[in-house]
């Protein structure tokens, strides 16, 4: 029976995410141990002769315009290099907060790329599949398979899967995008140069107590810059600090998104529950990581 053409996006989220230095092109070189959470959008591909989308859900009217959405960029540009490419219709159900730090946008790309493999036949290693994510955005390639690694360079460098074991997890976004090209501007540096900064230490094989105890001697180096833009943020990683069980609250990516570790799936959830209380209009979420 042929595999149905129909998967998750899931959220990024960056566990830690050290900035090495900003390269002559711009770009920042950053090592980052992503994971990914088990809530995200739904793509579903219905074949046909032309490329098309249909987003619905409720961040649906967030997501811009729809030519502009990466699921077509990224399908255009494996279309371009690959000939006589199988197409047909995406149907996106949008869930994410965009412009959020989580990675929606990228992690729908890759979903894209993903059904057009899977309908052509094509392996996710394929350099046209490689080459169309690389090109789609940083975030994408690290989430055409999306499982928890290191990523290097730009997002380009992907290590292996990690097998990390399962962290249990409440992402708060304050429902105030924040655009990452800000972000990295504010952090201020120039073209060249350089930030130090230890290595990042090796997460393999580490039981979940051990990860999150290598997670605390991390950072995100983006969190201070986007904090300064967006003082919400700063609020959100307070009030999941004061959640009872709470052993770590970091920013993903660029933010908004932050996110709070605890120990078992009922902590989080009961955290979950008392910051939606506090924060009604927020975007909160219990969740795992892996
Ligand atoms: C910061 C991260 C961390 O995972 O996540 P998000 O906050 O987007 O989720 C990513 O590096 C974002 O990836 P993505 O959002 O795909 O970035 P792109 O669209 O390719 O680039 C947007 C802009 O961000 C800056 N950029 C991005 C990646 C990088 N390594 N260095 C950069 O300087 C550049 O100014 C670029 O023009
Ligand atoms: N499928 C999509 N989902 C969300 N945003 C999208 C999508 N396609 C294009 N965009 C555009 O990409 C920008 C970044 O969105 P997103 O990927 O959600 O950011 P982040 O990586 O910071 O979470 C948004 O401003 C939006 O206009």
């Amino acid at each position: 029976m042929p595999l149905p053409l129909a998967t998750r996006a899931p959220a990024k989220i960056n566990l830690t995410l050290h900035v090495l230095g900003r390269r002559a092109d711009g770009y920042h070189d950053l090592e980052s141990l992503v994971a990914f959470a088990g809530t995200g959008d739904d793509l579903r591909l219905e074949p046909g002769r032309t490329l098309a989308l249909d987003v619905r859900g409720p961040t649906a009217p967030l997501a811009g315009s729809d030519s502009d959405n990466l699921v077509l960029k990224a399908a255009r540009l494996l279309a371009e290099r690959v000939e006589g490419l199988k197409v047909g219709t995406f149907h996106l159900v949008k869930r994410l907060p965009v412009a959020a730090g989580i990675g929606g946008g990228s992690s729908d790309a890759a979903a894209a790329l993903r059904l057009l493999a899977r309908l052509n036949g094509l392996s996710l290693t394929h350099p046209a599949l490689r080459e169309a994510a690389r090109l789609t955005g940083a975030d994408v390639p690290v989430c055409l398979e999306p499982r928890a690694r290191m990523m290097r360079g730009a997002g380009e460098e992907i290590g292996p899967p990690l097998g990390l074991p399962r962290l249990f997890a409440v992402l708060v976004n304050p429902r105030v995008p924040v655009e990452t090209p800000a972000v990295f501007r504010a952090l201020g540096l120039r073209p060249g140069e350089a930030l130090p900064g230890a290595r990042h230490p090796a997460v393999a094989g580490l039981s979940a107590n051990a990860l999150v105890g290598v997670l605390q001697e991390g950072r995100n180096d983006l969190e201070a810059p986007a904090r300064a833009l967006q003082p919400l943020i700063g609020e959100a990683l307070g009030l999941l600090r004061d959640t009872p069980g709470c052993r770590l609250a970091r920013m993903s990516g660029s933010g908004a998104t932050a996110f709070g570790l605890y120990g078992d799936a009922a902590t989080a959830a009961e955290a979950g529950r008392r910051l939606s209380k506090l924060r009604p209009g927020w975007w909160v979420r219990a969740t795992s990581l892996r």
